[in-house]
């Protein structure tokens, strides 16, 4: 390894100095990597994992939920709750906000998550993650109701993943660039890998469910269908296609290569607003893209720019290399 290979303590140590970060939320984001090296080490067991398959519950989604979707969500809970100025916490597998606190007050934090995203690569093998997102209230909390979270994405302070890939990756934004780290096994160090990730601006491979071409809205038909036009299309030059079913996965792909993510609305999700959730999924990411150098729009409207209404909302997503983001935008108009 590398000597320039820091750990995740030094550079969250440099961080704090340089920019004035609070103890108690370098503290927080090392408690989500120690979570997060948890739930990675439950998933790396696999099939030895007894009874990994589904159980019977269900969340608030309909969704079958499975064992290692709810043991991860507890590491999530136990964790986050190391610290002391966590107010609530808000998780996909829950169906309502966890308050931590009775009265919240200004400074404190509000954190969503979805413990395993990509759940249905479990049974298969294949990559899955965890994503994480921290708001800190502005002011003082009189009633904790549901609404006190709906917050713009805009208002994050800190966003981040982890990879349960061939390696564990994490990957986090304080709001001043992206960082990523891998996991050094041995030592159960994360090492600085990918300083300052920037994504590039052009790409010519693109990540889509294509098996949804029918159910689409014209917008996005036409944009793939001239993505797969390739050369002898409008955009002259080939596309390549990945899809992996795991929105980390995609998006830590994009991250380091580039490449263009679309999650769109279509018919069969339409009445749910679309697939992914905006709290946990779509605007944690959303915030990693845009400060990496990406965009990340609905196809119409700026993702962090989105008031959230329900606390499991959905939202169609369209995020990575900003010049083929705005292209794909380009068609909505
Ligand atoms: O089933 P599809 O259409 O391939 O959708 C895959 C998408 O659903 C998700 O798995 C949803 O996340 P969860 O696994 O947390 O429910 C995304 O990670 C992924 O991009
Ligand atoms: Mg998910
Ligand atoms: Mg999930």
């Amino acid at each position: 390894m590398n000597v320039s290979h820091i750990t995740l303590r030094q550079f969250l140590l440099n961080e704090a100095k340089l920019h004035g970060l609070d103890l108690d939320l370098v503290l927080l984001l090392e408690d989500l990597a120690t979570t997060c090296r948890i739930v990675s080490h439950q998933v790396r067991r696999g099939a030895l994992f007894q009874n990994l398959g589904a159980m019977s519950s269900t969340n608030i989604q309909g969704e079958t939920q499975k064992k290692l979707d709810v043991i991860a969500n507890d590491a999530f809970i136990n964790h986050c709750t190391n610290c002391s100025r966590v107010a609530a916490l808000i998780s996909e597998e829950v169906d309502e906000v966890i308050w931590i606190k009775e009265n919240p007050r200004k400074g404190d934090y509000l954190i969503y998550f979805d413990p395993l995203d990509g759940s249905s690569n479990l049974d298969v093998n294949l990559s899955v993650g965890s994503i994480f997102s921290i708001i800190e209230l502005k002011e003082d909390i009189d009633q904790t109701n549901e609404t006190q979270v709906l917050r713009k994405g805009s208002e994050q302070i800190c966003a981040g993943y982890s990879l349960y890939g061939p390696s564990i990756s994490f990957v986090f934004t304080f709001g001043q660039g992206v960082n990523g780290f891998t996991h050094q096994t041995g030592t159960g160090e994360f090492r600085l890998t990918y300083p300052d990730l920037r994504i590039p601006e052009d790409t010519s491979e693109f990540a889509i469910n294509a098996s949804r071409y029918k159910l689409w809205d014209d917008p996005v038909r036409l944009y793939f269908e001239d993505l797969i036009a390739g050369k002898d299309g409008p955009r002259g030059r080939p596309f390549n296609m990945r899809w992996i079913a795991s929105m980390v996965a995609e998006i830590h792909r994009i991250l380091v290569r580039g490449g263009v993510f679309l999650y769109p609305v279509d018919s069969n999700n339409r009445e749910l607003g679309g697939r992914l959730r905006l709290l946990y999924e779509v605007s944690p990411m959303a915030f990693i893209i845009e400060q990496a150098g990406g965009k990340a729009s609905t196809g119409t409207e700026r993702i962090l720019d989105i008031e959230p209404k329900t606390l499991h909302q959905r939202s169609p997503v369209i995020l990575g290399s900003k010049t083929e983001v705005e292209m794909a935008e380009s068609y909505f108009k």
